[in-house]
Formats: C-alpha cells, sequence, structure tokens
C-alpha cells in the first residue's frame, strides 16, 4: 500500500494527513503553536515554529499509523494565505511573520491605491488593496523597519517558507501568489506596473510554480528527523482556501464551499480569470492551473467563538457549548453578535471595525450568548453567499469544511441561514485533503485534480434548510446588516482606547 501526505499548514495549527489511494485518511497529526498579537491589530507567528512543529506532526503521522515511512511515496501543502516571511541572503528569517489577520497596513493600503491606482489593481491583481494581503506588509515594512526591509533578499508566504526548509527550494504557487497583490492573475506572472508604482524590488519576488508543480525531495537532515524516506517527491501545493475547494471538489461551475476556520470563507468556483468583480470579493487564481475562484472572508470566524469561549466558558468543552446553545432559540432570545474582533475584511474592508452584542437583556444567558456568536459569524459569512449569488451563479448548495462543519448544530444554522442545502463530507478534513491530492496527482495516481476529488470525495449528508428558520433568519438578517453603518463611527472612537 503507498500513501501521500498532505500537510495544512493553518492559523492555530499545523495539520498533517496520511491518505491512501481510495482517499482514506488513514493518519492524522495536529501540533499547535502560539499567534502574537503585541497590539490591537497586529497578528504575527515565529516561522521556526511552522517547521519545528511541521517536523514532529511528520514523524507522528505514520508513527502513530502503524506504516512504513518507506510506503509514503508523495507529499504537499495548503497553506494559512497572505502572511510575509522575509528571509536574508542566507536563507534566514528576519523578523517574525506578519499575518494574514494583522491590520496594521491600513496606511500602506491607501499608498497603495495612489501610487499604483485602484483601476490598475483591479486589472492586473483583480483585487483591492486590503490590510489583510502581503503587498500591503511588505511596504509596512519598508516604511517602519527600513533597516529590516534593506536585509530582505526575497520574500514568501507560510507554506513555501516550510516548504524550502523541509526541500531547500525557494518557489512560491501562483494560488498563494494571487493572495500578495503583486501577481498579474491572467498571466500568473508577478506584475512589474504594480512592483515598479509602489517601489517595490521585483528580485523580492520569488519564483512562480503551479500548485501541482514537482519541486524537489526532502533535504537528508529533515529526512533523518522527520523519518521520511529523502526519495519523498514534494509537490508545491496551494492556498489553504484554494486546497480546500480541491478537497470539497470545487472544480467545476456552480460549486459554492463554506469554511468556517480560523477565518471564515465563502468560495465559489470560477472559470474564467477576465471578469471584473469590481473588488467587491476575492478573485484569486485556483490550485487547478487556469481556474480561478471568488470569495468574501470574515476574519474572525472560528476565532470569535474560541474567543467567547475561552473569555466566557473556558473548561466547557466545544461540544457542550454547541449543544447548550442550539437550545436557545433562533434569534437567541433577541441577541445579535457581529465578529469584527479583529476589524472585517468582507463587504466591509475596515480595520477599524469591532464587534457588538445589539439586544442585551437580563432574561437572556451565557447560553444566549453562544448561540448569537454562532449565529452572527454565519451571518457574516452569508453577506458573502449573496454577494455571489448577485454576481450572476447560480447556487444549489454548499459544501461545509472546517472546524465549523464538525457540528450538526452549525451546519443547521449554515443551512437555514444561507436558505441553501449544506453538504458535509465524510472524512472532513479540511484543506489538508486538497493537500494530499496535488500529492496524489502529482506521483501519478490521477490524471486530475477532478479525477481525484471525483474518487475522493464522499458526502456523508446534506443538511436542508427548514422554510420557517429561514423566514425567521431572513428577518434577522436584515437586522443584522443596519449593525455596521451603525457602530463603524463608535468603533473609530473607541479606537484610542484599544490596547
Ligand atoms: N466541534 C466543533 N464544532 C464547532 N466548531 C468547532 C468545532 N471544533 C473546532 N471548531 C472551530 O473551528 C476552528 C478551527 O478550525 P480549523 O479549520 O481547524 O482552523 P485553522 O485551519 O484556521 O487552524 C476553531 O476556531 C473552532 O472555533
Ligand atoms: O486570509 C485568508 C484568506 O484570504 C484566510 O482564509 C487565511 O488563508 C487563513 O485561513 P485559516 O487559518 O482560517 O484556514
Amino acid at each position: 500500500m503507498e500513501y501521500v501526505i498532505g500537510v495544512d499548514l493553518g492559523t492555530s495549527a499545523v495539520k498533517v494527513l496520511l491518505v491512501d489511494r481510495s482517499g482514506q485518511v488513514r493518519g492524522e497529526w495536529t501540533e499547535s503553536y502560539p499567534l502574537h498579537q503585541p497590539h490591537s491589530g497586529y497578528s504575527e507567528q515565529r516561522p521556526d515554529d511552522w517547521v519545528e512543529k511541521t517536523i514532529v506532526a511528520l514523524r507522528r503521522v505514520w508513527e502513530t499509523a502503524g506504516v512504513s515511512p518507506e510506503s509514503i511515496v508523495g507529499l504537499s501543502f495548503s497553506g494559512q494565505m497572505h502572511g510575509l516571511v522575509l528571509l536574508d541572503g542566507d536563507g534566514n528569517v528576519v523578523r517574525n511573520a506578519i499575518l494574514w489577520n494583522d491590520t496594521r497596513t491600513t496606511k500602506e493600503c491607501r499608498e497603495i491605491e495612489e501610487k499604483a491606482g485602484a483601476e490598475a489593481l483591479l486589472s492586473i491583481a483583480k483585487n483591492r488593496a486590503l490590510e489583510g494581503f502581503t503587498l500591503p506588509k511588505l511596504l509596512w515594512v519598508k516604511n517602519h523597519e527600513p533597516h529590516l526591509y534593506e536585509r530582505a533578499r526575497v520574500f514568501l508566504l507560510p507554506k513555501d517558507y516550510v516548504r524550502f526548509r523541509l526541500t531547500g527550494h525557494i518557489a512560491m504557487d501562483v494560488s498563494d501568489a494571487a493572495g500578495t497583490l503583486l501577481l498579474d492573475i491572467k498571466t500568473k506572472t508577478w506584475s512589474e506596473t504594480i512592483a515598479r508604482a509602489v517601489g517595490v524590488d521585483l528580485s523580492l519576488c520569488p519564483p512562480l510554480v503551479e500548485a501541482t508543480a514537482f519541486v524537489g525531495t526532502l533535504r537528508p537532515d529533515v529526512a533523518e528527523r522527520t523519518g521520511l524516506p529523502s526519495s519523498v517527491n514534494v509537490f508545491a501545493g496551494g492556498a489553504d482556501n484554494a486546497c480546500g475547494a480541491v478537497g470539497a471538489g470545487i472544480l467545476a461551475e456552480g460549486r459554492m464551499m463554506s469554511s468556517i476556520g480560523t477565518s471564515g470563507v465563502v468560495l465559489a468556483y470560477e472559470q474564467s480569470g477576465e471578469k471584473d468583480f469590481a473588488g467587491h470579493v476575492h478573485y484569486f487564481n485556483h490550485a487547478e492551473p487556469d481556474a480561478y475562484y471568488i470569495m468574501g472572508v470574515t476574519l474572525a470566524a472560528g476565532y470569535s467563538f474560541d474567543w467567547w469561549k475561552r473569555t466566557f466558558a473556558e473548561a466547557a468543552p466545544i461540544a457542550e457549548i454547541v449543544k447548550r446553545a442550539a437550545e436557545s432559540p433562533i434569534g437567541a432570545n433577541g441577541l445579535l453578535f457581529t465578529p469584527y474582533l479583529v476589524g472585517e475584511r468582507t463587504p466591509y474592508a475596515d480595520a477599524d471595525i469591532r464587534g457588538s452584542f445589539i439586544g442585551i437583556d437580563s432574561a437572556q444567558t451565557k447560553w444566549d450568548f453562544a448561540r448569537a456568536v454562532m449565529e452572527g459569524i454565519t451571518f457574516s459569512l452569508n453577506e458573502s453567499v449573496e454577494i455571489i449569488k448577485a454576481s450572476g451563479k447560480t447556487i444549489d448548495s454548499v459544501v461545509s469544511i472546517g472546524g465549523g462543519a464538525k457540528s450538526a448544530e452549525w451546519l443547521q444554522i449554515q443551512a437555514d441561514i444561507f436558505g441553501l442545502p449544506v453538504e458535509k463530507l465524510k472524512n472532513e478534513q479540511g484543506p489538508g485533503l486538497g493537500a494530499a491530492m496535488i500529492a496524489a496527482c502529482g506521483v501519478g495516481w490521477f490524471d486530475s485534480l477532478k479525477q481525484c476529488a471525483d474518487a475522493f470525495k464522499q458526502v456523508e449528508s446534506v443538511v436542508e434548510p427548514r422554510p420557517d428558520a429561514v423566514a425567521k433568519y431572513k428577518e434577522l438578517f436584515s437586522i443584522y446588516r443596519e449593525i455596521y453603518p451603525h457602530t463603524k463611527e463608535l468603533a473609530k472612537r473607541l479606537k484610542a482606547f484599544r490596547p
């Protein structure tokens, strides 16, 4: 029996999956690492933590599954997007990585728009300048830490850095490069026009490869530490949302996915790179060559849920919180929550907005608050569902992935708020499975990602929307939508009081 490995470098943890030829997950191992948030709006991680934890997980996954490491033939990656890793000429990290959910770069976004022009950004990079993207982070380092910027010789994204440390090869895949704001997404080349306009030297950009490309084999020291043969074929891998989409079979028009991980994402397949969504949604290259996707992002989805648990119900297991929250009625006895704990991206690109509970009543319990948090996160995702529907796509159902898909109650809330059937996958493993599928195609088990998805994807159940719940949520959603305009200015004035 042969196996491939999918490494998903998430924000909370690295998850490593061991997958056989039939798509069954035969082993999994997770290692978590900390997030550093020294100020409000800042979010960093140590790239070395990712590497060390990935190496541990790569060993533990085959040891605990009881398989021979010699039977592992391929490996690929999925990674949290946009994070800036700067390396000096010797390949050493120059500073901590600045992550996708770090929003310190509002000024740099305006600088990019001014210098490159909002229209040029939309026609070349197909996206607006948003705080989370990589180019604003690069400019932030240039503006605030010029001595570190001077030392930098190349920038990488999180999983590209881990791949570099595992194989010794520097490369960035196109699906992740699309999230830098420096890629011409139609020609799949670095944009000289944008780089020149904002004053970034193109020599900082690494060589580009497709997500499916073979990049090399394991370095001997890594092979020794992981116990894997150094002959394991390593394939580039892709952005976590692109890989999540591959794992969920979002490889044809009309397919949509919702993901509740640390972030929340609603994503739809797009065949063409020629459309203009006017920056209302992110528009990126897919992990499948010559395909695209559009998506909306809620910055704090599972992150809001974790914050609530940590702050108000630390000792309670997640399953208990979800069960008690489900006992609260639709609308949580008159309580609404907006999940803007670290600012927001879609539909409000606003780094200063913060969350709120509206309608607090003395009769409510903490479980009403838990329900309001789950509903508020889902309302936020629904803003993206609405934008994608309004773009003219016909969507019949949604595949749900990520931690949020693990609970039946949250799947029902999604079906009722989206007003669409929600598919739960058997063996739901999120983007790690997509990464393993890239490796499975790379080693020749399948001719295409689509063929692999047809073989691997198994729908466990479909949760149908309930008409009475859909009607109630429609009414609640219209109230939810009014919270942002009413709290926008208040949140700005409170900024001075934040840590
Ligand atoms: N059983 C569960 N029910 C609902 N939500 C869950 C459950 N388990 C985990 N989560 C949520 O999922 C999130 C983690 O999802 P995951 O896809 O693993 O994240 P990431 O890839 O960002 O590290 C957590 O923030 C948590 O809030
Ligand atoms: O910024 C984005 C997408 O644009 C995020 O979706 C990151 O890619 C992190 O994802 P998770 O850790 O939540 O999976």
